[in-house]
């Protein structure tokens, strides 16, 4: 798909999307906890299909209704000899854990730039806790067998929060009592307080968090009987950084569904924004933006990487030059994300330095609409939009439909505010 935007004024109010990473998180929790679970404001992306494809496949049976989902569970018992994750990074780290709960051997595969990312992390841990793994040089697919015996053990958290959060997920559903996860070095940490706030709220047996170099799951006796709960996914702060940004370069916008209070590491925009001096009021259902004359801005992105995408757009606005740290964490992305920012966001008339973990743009010269390319990377096309819509001249996006792996509305909904925007 080429999608197509023009300088655009936007006025208008909107709902955030459903969070990908609650509702992978929520898919996850629902088949290891067992019981029935009701999932309200379920997600439509393609990563979220792809975590309910996962949970079938493990045993769990999902009925959908008008606005919500029921999935009945009875634990993890594998089907399928196979288990899809999409390109979903976190479905297949999060997954593979809980997957390998099984005593036979299973396959995981997944698609696009998910067949590139590296997983050696599941060759080197995973035979520590009794599972036998295949993989392809750290690479998809993975064979796995288990059973996974939950046991005392160090994991690196530098490449990604992702696989801990798998590992916590199958300790808790395979009944770890008296056993801690250490971790050295964990990067989006607030990545791991949104997987301990969701297993709370499945009533799963939560570790303790020792200030995120340990997680100790305590001696316990028997587990949780199976219940009936609801869940509702929560507004997506990645998903509505966009939105937050395209208001304060380009109009007045309202959004909704966006909590405050999130654990979502994303939920951090609001800082930028606040820094760049945003025309920006938080009220209790809805944050309203409005243009205003911006100024570059210092940011810390090294816990909330997928910031980035949209911060370039703002920064591209906001006059001097704005400095982000954390380029060390974008590099295993759906693409090689400083990279492809800096040449992107180059063919529009932006000058963006890479200085080893530093990302230097300068903003506040005129932005150029260009014939850019999503390099299948969602982040990319939803940055090139957003900066589409006050550059001069017309954008148009390749690959457009990339926005599907975890906002597959975005295009109408920044229509819906105004945004002058074709795609076919
Ligand atoms: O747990 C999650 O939902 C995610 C964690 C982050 O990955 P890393 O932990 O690899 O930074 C983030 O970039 C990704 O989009 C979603
Ligand atoms: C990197 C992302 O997701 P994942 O790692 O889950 O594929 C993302 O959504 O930008």
């Amino acid at each position: 798909m080429i999608a197509t935007i023009e300088p655009s004024v936007l006025a208008g109010e909107i709902y955030a999307p459903a969070s990908k990473s609650s509702m992978q998180r929520a898919c996850a929790a629902a088949l290891a906890a067992g019981g029935v679970t009701i999932i309200r404001n379920p997600g439509e992306s393609n990563d979220d299909k792809a975590a309910l494809g996962v949970i079938s496949a493990l045993g769990a049976e999902v009925k959908k209704s008008a606005g919500s989902l029921e999935v009945q569970s009875s634990g993890v018992h594998a089907r399928e000899q196979a288990v899809h994750c999409g390109e979903s990074g976190l479905g297949i780290r999060m997954f593979t854990p809980l997957v390998a709960l099984n005593d036979r051997e299973i396959t995981i595969t997944g698609e696009g730039s998910l067949v590139t990312r590296p997983m050696d992390f599941f060759d080197s841990v995973l035979p520590q806790l009794g599972v036998e793994v295949h993989s392809n040089n750290g690479k998809l697919p993975l064979k796995v067998k288990g059973p996974l015996q939950p046991r005392n053990i160090t994991i690196d958290g530098s490449l990604s929060s992702q696989f801990l959060t798998g590992i916590l997920f199958a300790y808790s559903a395979s009944g770890a009592s008296d056993v801690e996860v250490q971790v050295t070095d964990l990067k989006s940490k607030p990545y791991v307080d949104l997987t301990l706030a969701v297993m709370q709220a499945f009533g799963m047996n939560v570790p303790e968090n020792r200030n995120y170099e340990s997680f100790y799951f305590k001696k316990q006796a028997a587990s949780v009987e199976p219940v009936k709960r609801t869940y509702t996914v929560e507004g997506d702060w990645s998903g509505g950084a966009f939105l937050l940004v395209a208001g304060a370069i380009a109009g007045n916008v309202t959004i909704k569904g966006l909590d405050v209070f999130s654990t979502q590491a994303d939920k951090a925009v609001l800082q930028a924004l606040m820094s760049c001096g945003a025309g920006i009021s938080i009220e209790a259902e809805q944050i309203i933006l409005r243009p205003m004359p911006l100024k570059a801005f210092h940011f810390n992105a090294t816990d909330c990487p997928d910031l980035f995408p949209p911060l370039v757009a703002l920064a591209a606005y906001c006059e001097g030059t704005t400095v982000i740290e954390g380029v060390g964490r974008l590099a295993h992305k759906e693409s090689d994300r400083a990279l492809t920012l800096q040449e992107e966001f180059g063919k529009m008339g932006v000058s963006i330095e890479l200085q080893g973990d530093l990302m230097i743009i300068h903003g506040g010269n005129q932005v150029n609409g260009a014939a850019v390319s999503s390099r299948h990377d969602h982040r990319i096309a939803m940055a090139t939009a957003v900066a589409g819509l006050k550059a001069t001249g017309t954008t148009t996006i390749s690959d457009a439909d990339a926005i599907n792996k975890s906002y597959p509305v975005f295009f109408d909904h920044i229509r819906q505010l105004g945004a002058k925007v074709k795609y076919a």
